[in-house]
């Protein structure tokens, strides 16, 4: 789907299970994204709700701005979902164990559609751009320097770890396929080329996924996906209020 047109995933199911039991109360979108779900939830809000969001992603908290500007009930923060409590440490519970003033809470975890769409991100695999993959472009390594300078068995690692194969010959073969360009005079040329041609090669008979993983495995690695999840669902815990709610979408 183009940017603008994205319609949220499960948007009734969330404002009537996140949004509706609270309408005057703090609402949380963790991954604002172009706001979909945020407008959502802010509509059913009453003019005492409260809705944050985050996003470590530029662009995405650049909309989210235009949004503010326009709508007093809602603040945009450009930072990862688990530093929330950090970030909001007026809503946090309360040393006594009192809970939190948070009353639900939205995870979408992903990419959103303009990063699938945008070229020069390298979510899109026939696309023809460098190979990023970073959700904040701002910080971190893309995946064409990490696969440029990590060791194969650090390669190797992350493709066997994060890529849902147990097969470590296979995630071996993908490495090397990776890092053979290396060698030659015009590396920094070829290597993003062939990463990207490795990345999106049709899956190898009876390994129906590996093929299409690597880009997820690089994916969850450079962005910490899973150390985020868990910090994130464990910040998220400590905002909530005694009866709120956490909803996840994945
Ligand atoms: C699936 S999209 C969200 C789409 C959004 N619900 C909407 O309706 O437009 C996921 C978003 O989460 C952001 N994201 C991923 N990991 C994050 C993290 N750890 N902290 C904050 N934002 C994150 C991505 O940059 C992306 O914009």
């Amino acid at each position: 789907q183009a940017a603008g047109t994205h319609t949220p995933a499960m948007l009734p199911e969330i404002v009537a299970r996140l949004v509706q039991p609270s309408p005057d109360g703090v609402v949380v979108d963790a991954t604002y994204g172009r706001g979909g779900h945020t407008r959502g939830m802010i509509a059913a809000l009453s003019a005492r709700g409260v809705c944050h969001a985050f996003d470590m992603d530029a662009e995405a908290v650049t909309d989210g701005k235009a949004l503010a500007a326009e709508e007093r009930r809602f603040t945009i923060h450009h930072a990862p979902f688990s530093r929330m409590a950090a970030t909001l440490p007026h809503l946090a519970e309360t040393p006594s164990g009192g809970g939190g003033g948070v009353a639900a809470i939205l995870f979408d975890l992903g990419i959103s559609s303009p990063q699938f769409d945008e070229a020069h991100r390298g979510f899109r695999p026939e696309a023809d751009g460098p190979l990023d993959l970073r959700f904040d472009q701002s910080r971190g390594q893309t995946a064409h320097e990490f696969l440029s300078t990590a060791p194969r068995a650090e390669i190797t690692r992350v493709l066997r770890s994060f890529g849902e194969t147990s097969d470590g010959a296979a995630a071996q073969r993908v490495a090397d396929a990776i890092i053979l360009p290396r060698r030659s005079r015009d590396a920094p040329e070829t290597l993003p080329r062939r990463s990207r041609c490795v990345l999106a090669a049709p899956p190898p008979p009876r390994q129906p996924h590996f093929a299409a993983a690597p880009r997820q495995a690089l994916r969850v690695h450079l962005n910490d996906e899973f150390g985020e999840c868990s910090r994130g669902l464990e910040a998220a815990r400590s905002l909530l209020s005694p009866g709120g709610r956490i909803g996840v979408i994945t």
